[in-house]
């Protein structure tokens, strides 16, 4: 097609879109800082940090996200001139280069006055909502500080139950079902994993008026339960296996030990299916949006040496990552979202029965566990 025949789809208001990520080290020597960037203020022993630190190392200090939203940008930047929208996208992260400051410094630079932002969480809770808000706020007074003013920031809604997200990892476990032996794939069940947070935390996350906030796990948990459902159900129409256990795990706990965080943890669960008689776990990740430390490490390393102790065949399914379906997703709730911000009213596309998320985090949204700094892209 020439460029001529493409047709061009409006994302006004919008002229910029915004991937903002958690940032990972690129070197032995970026390891320390990186750390400290993410944990400032935060509390966590010293022991964990040492500890987290040297999963880095294993990998040569090199955290694999950074590569990952390269990957995803391009995948964007494909999609979005495949479909004829004129958008360019930009990229910066919360803890490391590209930092988002730097980044929103660059938009302004280049003109840009409204930028429609996709975070790299899927779900909603502090550290994947309010605190990607909180940053967006701290860069713009920052740059407001500098005399760099007129951005506008919005952020998509949480995207955890939009197909684009949820069929690439249906097709995903039953790749990685077809990975253990052919004798085991009927009876194996699926461990779907997420990262823990603190019980304080998940039971607050979400809207304060989101029905699942008055229940324990908030609407963090009763999300990753219907993208989990949602994948075992569609898992369970691929391979004609109709009663295959499932659960909703958790892994890469850190914080002090006595502050109860969500339970229980993937390599807990892997010995009480083992000692349940299951022949073969999956595990599948839906918590995370590409295959980074978190699941390099916690999963491909310290899970499996766990299933390996067990003699419990175990395989891992990919999380999404750049998958085409997945920047088809991000241009369907780019397009949507700047449909309602020209006052049309667009089909809103979500999957299950928890329907789309609210565009505008309410007063409240995500609460941070001690005072809530300023944020932005939200009602408060
Ligand atoms: C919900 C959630 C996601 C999923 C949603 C999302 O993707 O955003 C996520 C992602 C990630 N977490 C990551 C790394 C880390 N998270 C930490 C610490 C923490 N995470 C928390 C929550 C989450 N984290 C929490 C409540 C803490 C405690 C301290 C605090 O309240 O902030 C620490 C400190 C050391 C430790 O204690 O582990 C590190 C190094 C990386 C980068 C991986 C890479 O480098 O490839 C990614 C994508
Ligand atoms: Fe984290």
């Amino acid at each position: 097609m020439s460029d001529a025949q493409v047709s061009q789809v409006s994302a006004q208001p919008y002229d910029a879109l915004l991937l903002l990520s958690f940032g990972g080290p690129e070197g032995p020597e970026d390891v320390v800082p990186f750390l400290e960037n993410v944990t400032r203020g935060r509390g966590i022993p010293r022991e964990r940090l040492a500890e987290v630190g040297q999963h880095y190392f294993l990998f040569g200090g090199v955290s694999p996200i950074n590569e990952q939203n390269r990957e995803l940008l391009e995948a964007l930047r494909k999609d979005l001139a495949a479909a004829g929208v004129d958008l360019p996208v930009y990229w910066g992260n919360r803890n490391w280069a590209p930092y988002l400051v730097d980044t929103l410094r660059e938009l302004a630079a280049d003109g840009h006055r409204r930028v429609i932002v996709l975070c790299t969480s899927a779900y909603a809770n502090y550290s994947g909502c309010r605190q990607y808000r909180e940053n967006l706020a701290a860069a713009l007074a920052q740059l407001a500080d500098e005399g760099v003013t007129g951005l506008q920031v919005d952020k998509l809604r949480h995207f955890y139950n939009h197909p684009g997200f949820v069929e690439p990892m249906v097709d995903h476990t039953l790749t990685a079902l077809q990975e253990l032996p052919a004798e085991l794939r009927a009876g194996a069940r699926l461990a779907f994993t997420t990262h823990s947070i603190p019980t304080a935390l998940a039971d607050t996350s979400g809207a304060p008026d989101d029905p699942a906030r008055g229940r324990p796990g908030g609407a963090y948990v009763a999300q990753h339960l219907e993208v989990a459902r949602l994948v075992a159900e569609r898992v369970a129409e691929a391979t004609g296996v109709a009663e295959r256990p499932w659960q909703l795990v958790y892994q890469s706990r850190s914080g002090a030990p006595h502050i109860p965080w969500l339970e229980p943890d993937i390599c807990d669960h892997l010995a009480a299916e083992h000692a349940d008689g299951a022949p073969a776990v999956v595990m599948v990740p839906i918590g995370f949006v590409s295959d980074h430390m978190e699941v390099k490490y916690d999963l491909d390393t310290q899970a499996r040496e766990v299933a390996e102790g067990l003699g419990l065949p175990v395989a891992r399914a990919a999380t999404v990552g750049a998958d085409p379906r997945f920047a088809a997703a991000v241009r369907d709730l780019v397009l949507e979202r700047a449909a309602t911000e020209r006052g049309q009213r667009p089909v809103r596309c979500a999957l299950g029965s928890l329907g789309p998320s609210h565009d505008l985090c309410p007063a409240g949204c995500c609460p941070a566990l001690r005072g809530n700094a300023p944020a932005a892209a939200g009602l408060d």
